[in-house]
């Protein structure tokens, strides 16, 4: 069965990695590709990298240019995803990468973002308790934020077998693609070269909700993040060092049983030989999450770290496998365990 797509900001980094992964994907014939500004212009101007789309004309975003279409993908920025949304019917598949259908709380959404909330949609990230069946069949997904995706994964199961305390804290280094494509003081390249810098620090980032969400699932229990981003000079990748105190007497080997038993069976979260350690190079391009933990026993914390690429597996790659999971697909079809390096 081939299903036709339709990206709604595919002049974006999102739209684009989605798109460069949509051309693999034997399942999928690409309809319309739709923008804002650059409505009007060819693809190839905004991502020079898709060459079998690079004639295709951008078409306007809206319910007359999406409509048609058995999937329709929202790269768009926070608050603009609901109200197309609702014009689309409800035999579309819908997948939204932004934030607008991830949090169940309307007081958290009014807190962290703004406007009405516009409801909480099945949450594609496959690999958290729970997560999986709600995906099966569905025709919403909400695709996680991509701090959350690297940071959630790294203490789920530890929360959900009670090795740790509730209160995790979670320091993130991410490239700049993050940001999006439109310019931002803190993104002018003599800002961004050369320097590393922290933001959103001290519980202000609003993926903290998120993560909060997340873990608390998980755990069972009400759990408190207190989540950093750090901004490096890189293109693409999230590093994210996790930590939290024991509960009791842990050793490594009983930490490591629990994250082998969690992901054993999932083909995108590699828990690595001990020794090694994650790298943003090693899952630049590939749906990966590569993950690696350690006990620090005189300060008797559980520490794990992992490597994402933002773009892929934090965004437009676990967009595609929810979709795949969304519409009865092999959960893997279109992705990749490959990188590229160095
Ligand atoms: N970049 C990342 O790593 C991640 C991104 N996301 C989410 O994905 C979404 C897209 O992000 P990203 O691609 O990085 O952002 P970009 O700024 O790179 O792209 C935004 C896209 O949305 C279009 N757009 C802007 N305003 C409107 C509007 N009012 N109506 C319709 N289309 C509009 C733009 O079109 P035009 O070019 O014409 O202005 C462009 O195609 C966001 O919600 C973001 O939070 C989620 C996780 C990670
Ligand atoms: C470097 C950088 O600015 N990163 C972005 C990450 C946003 C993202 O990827 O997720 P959302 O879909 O929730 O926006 C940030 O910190 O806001």
């Amino acid at each position: 069965m081939t299903v036709k797509i339709a990206v709604a900001g595919a002049s974006g980094y999102a739209g684009g990695e989605l798109l460069r992964l949509l051309l693999t994907h034997p399942e999928v014939e690409i309809g319309a590709l739709t923008a804002a500004s650059s409505a009007g212009t060819t693809l190839g101007t905004h991502q020079p990298h898709l060459v079998p789309l690079a004639g295709r004309v951008l078409l306007e975003t809206n319910a007359e240019t999406l409509a048609g279409h058995d999937v329709v993908f929202l790269a768009l920025p926070h608050g603009h995803s609901a109200e197309i949304a609702a014009q689309l019917g409800p035999d579309v598949l819908v997948v939204d990468l932004g934030a607008d259908h991830r949090l169940a709380d309307a007081g958290d959404w009014r807190r962290w973002y703004s406007g009405e909330h516009a409801g909480q949609w099945p949450y594609g990230m496959p690999e958290l308790p729970g997560a999986r069946e709600k995906l099966v069949g569905t025709k919403r997904i909400a695709v996680p934020g991509c701090f959350p995706t690297g940071g959630s994964l790294a203490l789920a199961p530890a929360l959900a077998a009670g090795l740790i305390e509730p209160a995790v804290t979670v320091v993130s280094v991410t490239g700049t693609s993050g940001a999006g494509k439109s310019l931002k003081p803190n993104l002018l390249g003599s800002e961004v070269m050369g320097n590393a810098s922290a933001y959103g620090v001290a519980g202000a980032h609003r993926h903290t909700p998120e993560f909060v969400q997340n873990l608390s699932g998980a755990a069972g229990k009400p759990v408190t993040v207190s989540f950093t981003p750090v901004l490096a000079p890189m293109p693409r990748g999230i590093l994210t060092t996790a930590s939290a105190q024991l509960v009791g007497d842990v050793d490594e080997a009983a930490a490591r049983a629990v994250y082998e038993k969690a992901y054993h069976a999932e083909p995108f979260v590699q828990v690595l030989p001990e020794g090694t350690w994650p790298t943003t190079a090693a899952t630049v391009g590939s749906n990966n999450v590569q993950l690696q933990l350690g006990i620090d026993a005189d300060a008797g914390r559980l520490v794990v770290v992992t490597s994402i690429d933002n773009l892929t597996k934090g965004t437009a790659g676990g967009a595609v496998q929810s979709m795949n999971l969304a519409l009865g697909f092999p959960e893997a079809t279109g992705l990749s365990t490959v990188g590229v390096a160095p």
